[in-house]
């Protein structure tokens, strides 16, 4: 699904920042919108979807499972539900590009069908590890086959009956599980997932605005099969990941304002505003209301002066996607940055501390990449050129620390932007950042 052709673009200093933007929709919430509505009870509208490639590939594998999809207009769905015991069995692979989140929920959602199907990936995807989710759901029923490093191509095969589990997950992960919740629609019983830090609740507040009860106690979020999903529209939040990059982009140069209407604020996923906060940028929160579930707002960021901070697990937990933008506003701070409890950061699209560490020294910062996060110190970003591995989120942060840079950066390999942000050069013009392709 992403693009072979590899992208480079020249991020170049200065640029005035500031303005009032949208960002296109979340990509979390697109995914499962696709997903809980192929298997809904009837029709349901999905505005505001992401056209990005990774939630195009979901929609395109429920489409190969025999699920009508018509497109309104390009970011507006009419998903026809076939029910959840509807999907027809694919009759090739289903490639699902880069995106960790298809082929991880996928493995919940089909664990159960009935049917064996293969998951494809891009040499990104084929390298991040499968067996968290392919081992709780083995032990529910599930039978799986992937390489002997347990990554994909991934076979689902036909199980016959699935039974109930009650997981102590051992990793911070909303992959993980979501996954699991979904094989337990189709469990006998009871499933339940306890998780050691809290993570992203989208699959929770989705299902219960489709009608199916999901129940929190502390840290366990459980779920009883059998039940059934009830058709509804979706309105899907702007994706606060996505507005990540611009707020950044507004904390680092003192006095600029960025802000975007129509966001997410999910309190799962807000760690990135309280981190600007600690470092000292001013983060307003107005308008809010709520959509299906997920509180949505105005917010804005100013920048000012900022400083160094620990970031500890509980807070990575709620920024995971935005630590590497955050990791450039640690760069521009003053003082040192300790990151902390994010060795999940490591098997991302790249291995991200690593990525944002050569990144970060190539630019002229003082960076250390650790075994569970990075120590960072502000500094004078000096320019040069960075590669983004393949990864959206570091070519776009990297695009961030350009306005605060000498020379220009240089950002090899971006084409993946188009994973989570189409349109990311042109909504980065009109905040004012100087970023282009190459000529
Ligand atoms: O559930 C989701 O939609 C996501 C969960 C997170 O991954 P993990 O579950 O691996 O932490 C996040 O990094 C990813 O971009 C989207
Ligand atoms: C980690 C990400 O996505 P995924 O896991 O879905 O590939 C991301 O978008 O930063």
């Amino acid at each position: 699904m992403s693009s072979a052709v590899s992208e480079d673009w020249i991020a170049r200093p200065g640029g005035a920042i500031g303005g009032r933007l949208q960002v296109p929709g979340d990509k979390s919430i697109s995914h499962r919108a696709v997903m809980f509505s192929a298997l809904a009870d009837g029709v349901c509208e999905i505005s505001n979807f992401l056209t990005g490639a990774d939630c195009r590939a979901t929609a395109a594998a429920m489409q190969a499972m025999g699920v009508r999809i018509d497109t309104l207009s390009e970011r507006h769905l009419r998903v026809h539900g076939v029910g959840m015991r509807g999907l027809k069995p694919p009759t090739t692979t289903l490639d699902l590009g880069n995106s960790g989140t298809s082929m991880r929920l996928f493995c919940g959602l089909l664990a159960g069908q009935g049917f064996e199907l293969t998951l494809t990936g891009d040499e990104s995807l084929s390298k991040r590890p499968m067996r968290r989710v392919t081992d709780p759901l083995s032990q529910m029923g599930a039978r799986f086959s992937t390489t002997e490093a347990g990554t994909a191509p991934l076979t689902i095969h036909a199980a016959a009956e699935l039974s109930a589990l009650d997981y102590v997950m051992p990793m911070a992960s909303a992959q993980v599980k979501s996954a699991v919740l979904l094989a337990g629609l189709y469990a006998d019983g009871c499933t339940a997932v306890t998780e050691p830090k809290v993570t992203r609740d989208h699959t929770e507040r989705m299902l219960r605005g489709f009608g199916y009860a999901v129940d929190r106690e502390g840290s366990r979020v459980s779920l009883s099969g059998g039940g059934q999903l009830r058709a509804s529209n979706i309105e899907v939040p702007g994706d606060l990941s996505s507005a990540a990059f611009f707020f950044v982009a507004a904390a680092i140069q003192p006095g600029a304002t960025i802000r975007i209407d129509n966001v997410g604020i999910n309190p799962t996923r807000v760690g990135v505003l309280e981190v600007l906060r600690r470092m000292g940028a001013q983060v307003e929160i107005s308008a809010q209301r709520e959509s299906m579930g997920e509180p949505v707002a105005t917010v804005s960021v100013t920048g000012a002066p900022l400083k160094g901070i620990e970031i500890d697990e509980d807070l990575v937990a709620l920024a995971i996607d935005e630590l590497p933008v955050l990791f450039v506003a640690a760069a521009c701070a003053e003082g040192e940055t300790v990151v902390s409890g994010a060795e999940e950061l490591r098997v991302k699209e790249s291995d991200r501390v690593a990525t944002m560490a050569d990144g970060l020294q190539a630019v002229g910062i003082e960076a250390e990449a650790r075994p569970d996060g990075i120590r960072i110190v502000g500094g004078q970003i000096r320019g040069g050129e960075i590669n983004s591995h393949g990864d959206h989120r570091i070519a776009m942060s990297f695009a961030v620390a350009a306005q605060r840079s000498i020379e220009p950066i240089v950002l090899r390999d971006c084409a993946n932007v188009a994973t989570s942000f189409p349109g990311f050069l042109e909504c980065a013009t009109q905040a004012g950042l100087r970023v282009e392709p190459l000529a």
